[in-house]
């Protein structure tokens, strides 16, 4: 079940949904003042927000993610040993404590692609090969409108010249920005891989297109887990650790995690995600005053992500929170 935020929290364990704002594609392009501020807000409260991709003006974004998702369903159907830039479904902890993560993903990381003359083949099957085009311009297209909100954020909070946070995410830096194509299993009651571990991202900005439920975010004031449900011609934005250290923690990077979307058991979750991530050599530094370029955090968050061993010190890395205890209690459905 699902309700509305003004219902109040559920006696039940069942969750509600969270109300975030939405910004227009066509707006945010065309600067437009009162968007600028409606993002600011959003992003210093829980640093998700609805992007209407429907009026962009002049690029077929949503046909573009479209044709990605029916290029990734049939790589998905390849056998195992000819896939690549791969990962398979039970590698990292999951969504609830003690069992594996329930998605299969590939990974487009975007600098590497784009050091690959045009004519020289791309690493992977066919079917990613001759998407080349495709991906490329899937990457172009999301990331612009990613650097847009990045762009519009850093003139909201006066960071302009040396200090914009343009500066470190210019197109073609060497950066850990890629395109994702995660696809969950279906939940069958005591699965061992099941969702995504709760975590925050690590990156910039995450973009994420899916038409199936599931994802949830942590009100930190109502203290409980609240899905965010996916709504047609518009991607879930959120922001990630490193928007929340480069502007001096004013903007959020908020907990979040995938659970299985029991209402609708039989439809496959697909999410095509666009993480933009500062340059590898962007310093950032952490709330316990550590100093990181971006490639070493991103490397010690994916690293923790697939250690099982001491996880719950990993935990409060990989969550940025100190002992609380996120995991999903699958009997509450
Ligand atoms: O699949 C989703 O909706 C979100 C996945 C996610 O949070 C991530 O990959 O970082
Ligand atoms: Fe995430």
């Amino acid at each position: 079940m699902t309700r509305d935020i003004d219902d109040g929290p559920l006696a039940d364990g069942a969750s509600a949904n969270v109300q975030l704002t939405t910004i227009s594609a066509a707006k945010l392009l065309g600067n437009d003042p009162q968007t600028q501020k409606d993002l600011l807000e959003a992003c210093k409260d829980l640093g998700f927000f609805y992007l209407d991709c429907r009026d962009h003006p002049s690029s077929p974004v949503l046909s573009l993610v479209a044709e990605m998702a029916s290029t990734a369903l049939d790589f998905y159907d390849l056998p195992e040993s000819i896939k690549e830039n791969y990962k398979p479904a039970g590698k990292q902890e999951g969504a609830v404590k003690g069992k594996k993560d329930g998605w299969e993903g590939i990974i487009l990381m975007e600098h590497p692609l784009a050091q690959i003359p045009p004519e020289d083949p791309m690493p992977g099957p066919p079917v990613i090969q001759n998407a080349r085009g495709l991906i490329e311009a899937t990457q172009d297209q999301l990331g612009e409108m990613s650097r847009a909100i990045v762009d519009s954020l850093s003139r909201s909070l006066h960071m302009t010249g040396d200090q914009s946070l343009g500066r470190h995410h210019r197109k073609g830096c060497p950066a850990p920005t890629d395109l994702e194509i995660l696809k969950y299993l279906p939940y069958v009651p005591g699965s061992e891989k099941v969702g995504h571990i709760p975590h925050t991202d690590l990156g910039s900005v995450s973009m994420v297109f899916s038409d199936v439920g599931g994802l949830q975010v942590f009100h930190p004031l109502r203290k409980e887990w609240m899905f965010v449900p996916p709504r047609p011609g518009h991607a879930v934005c959120n922001l990630g650790d490193a928007m929340e250290f480069l502007s001096g923690n004013v903007l959020r990077s908020s907990l979040h995690r995938v659970i299985p979307y029991t209402q609708d058991p039989g439809k496959i979750k697909l999410s095509i995600i666009h993480f933009l991530r500062p340059s590898e050599h962007t310093k950032i530094v952490s709330p316990d005053g550590k100093e990181w370029t971006v490639a070493e955090w991103n490397t010690m968050k994916h690293k923790l992500l697939h250690e099982g061993g001491e996880m719950q010190k990993n935990l409060s890395i990989i969550t940025r929170r100190e002992g609380q205890d996120d995991f999903w209690r699958e009997q509450a459905v």
